[in-house]
């Protein structure tokens, strides 16, 4: 898949310069004829493959994976009223089978509340069912009438990882909140991308959930991203649907649920937050390809040079690090200019010099260059890949925390708030909330979780200890 050779905006031009690494790293092809439906590149879907088997590994500890169907009848989703006040004008309807009108229309589903609690009432009899713990990586459809993007927010979810559990007691329900809240911090921090979690207002809470906490990470230009949301159910769903379990003593009890969703915009994050003027700048974790051998070679050496460096491929591939030789008829440069492009961690040049001095020159994809022994090289790299991903979480959170700035007045806030995220107090009411919204003309996040200190809310003027964080959102 030839790509015409445009250049790469620069990153201070976020938007453009994010649309068009996409389409020239390979990662999605926004040429689909419909708006907010786009398609995988196999590079691209190579990097899912391997951000989603991490995702499949951390939620396999404690979690059954399985399969719900995506067609959900008119009557079962429209039955929790909050949920479909929710996502009523997202819904994407079938109404015929080939020439057939269907007597009941069937929705695609947005997420799968309405096609798995149906039969959560079919599964669970006893207390000895619970807890019940599943999850499904699927596609979801949502009739999104905000700007569409590619990662960020489409009209077909193509990467929907929804956790669904059950449980006795709300108190039970609550454990689990926190369990998947761990469980999405470790995930993050495996993409090295930064986050805050927000206690979102009422007013913003998942439709049908007692309340949500969700995973804000901020992107380049200051806006917020919601990469994860964890929801508390309660018993709504299970009084909606009639979901009881038989305790201990044979009294019919409602359960409690919790639902938690990660989407692709897991991968909009690493791809924003990291990549920089070159190109995509991939965490070791995230990437099918962890270094690239470049022979560098002159006529007369050429067989020793590529016969090193076929060697070296084999033992780094063999102790884990994925690693590639290219060894095309090309220069260099033109070689290092693909791979930064396609955010490789680190190039490894081996050249007659190297060799005679049985070393490699490392080179990392910040351009950090160092000359290694070939002697226990797996393990010298290993290292540095080590380091290189934890230096770019930290850089990321360093960078993320700095641009988060406590605000003391609404004038304050507005200014700050075109390139960061505002710290504020709030007083919890509604009205004073949205009053900041309009003022400020940017997103209410929520309280970040754990935080809390003592000042007064800026509408009101009452002293209060909620800390907010206020954003434009994505
Ligand atoms: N249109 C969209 N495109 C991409 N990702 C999206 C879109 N809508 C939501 N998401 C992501 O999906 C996550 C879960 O969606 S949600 O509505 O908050 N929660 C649910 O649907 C619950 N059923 C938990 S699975 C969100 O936190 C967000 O990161
Ligand atoms: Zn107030």
């Amino acid at each position: 898949m030839e790509q015409e050779s445009k250049s790469l905006p620069t990153k201070d031009n976020f938007s453009e310069w994010y649309n068009e690494l996409l389409m020239m790293a390979q990662i999605m092809d926004v040429r689909y004829p419909i708006k907010g439906v786009y398609v995988w590149y196999p590079f691209g879907f190579q990097i899912r493959k391997k951000v989603y088997n991490m995702l499949r590994d951390l939620m396999d500890v404690d979690h059954q994976e399985t399969y719900f169907p995506m067609l959900i009848p008119k009557p079962e989703l429209l039955k929790e009223s909050e949920h479909i006040k929710g996502f009523e004008d997202e819904v994407y309807w079938v109404t015929h089978g080939g020439l057939t009108e269907l007597e009941i229309p069937l929705a695609l589903r947005p997420t799968s509340e309405t096609a798995i609690y149906p039969m959560f009432k079919l599964w669970i009899r006893s207390h000895a069912d619970l807890p019940l713990k599943v999850y499904q990586i699927v596609n979801t459809f949502r009739y999104e009438t905000k700007h569409t993007r590619p990662l960020i927010r489409l009209r077909e979810i193509t990467s929907f990882k929804e956790a669904h559990t059950a449980h006795t007691t709300w108190e039970d329900a609550e454990k689990q909140v926190f369990e998947a809240m761990g469980v999405y911090s470790e995930f993050f921090t495996k993409l090295a991308v930064p986050f805050i979690v927000n206690k979102r207002p009422e007013w913003d809470k998942f439709p049908g959930a007692d309340y949500t906490m969700a995973f804000d990470t901020m992107m380049p230009d200051g806006k917020s991203l919601q990469i994860g949301t964890v929801h508390h159910l309660g018993t709504r769903f299970a009084k909606t649907y009639e979901i009881t379990y038989e305790d201990a003593s044979g009294e019919q009890k409602l359960i409690n649920q919790t639902c938690y969703g990660i989407s692709e915009r897991c991968i909009a994050a690493v791809i924003g937050i990291h990549g920089d003027n070159k190109g995509l700048v991939l965490p070791p974790n995230t990437t099918p390809t962890q270094i690239v051998i470049i022979p560098i070679v002159f006529k007369k050496e050429e067989e020793t040079v590529k016969e090193v460096c076929r060697k070296a491929g084999s033992l780094l591939n063999d102790s884990g690090i994925k690693t590639v030789i290219d060894d095309a008829d090309e220069r260099p440069g033109a070689k290092y200019y693909k791979w930064e492009m396609k955010g490789v961690p680190f190039r490894i040049e081996i050249g007659p010099r190297d060799i005679k001095n049985n070393s490699v020159m490392l080179v990392r994809r910040d351009g950090k260059k160092e000359s290694i022994s070939m002697d226990g090289l797996s393990e010298t790299v290993r290292n540095k890949l080590m380091d290189y991903q934890s230096e770019l979480l930290e850089t990321a959170r360093v960078s993320m925390l700095s641009r988060i700035k406590e605000c003391a007045t609404i004038d304050e806030a507005k200014e700050h708030v075109e390139s960061g995220w505002v710290k504020l107090y709030w007083c919890g009411e509604e009205s004073c909330g949205h009053a900041l919204e309009d003022a400020i003309n940017c997103k209410l996040l929520g309280t970040p979780h754990g935080m809390t200190g003592a000042g007064t809310c800026p509408v009101c003027g009452k002293p209060t200890d909620k800390i907010i964080i206020m954003a434009r959102s994505y």
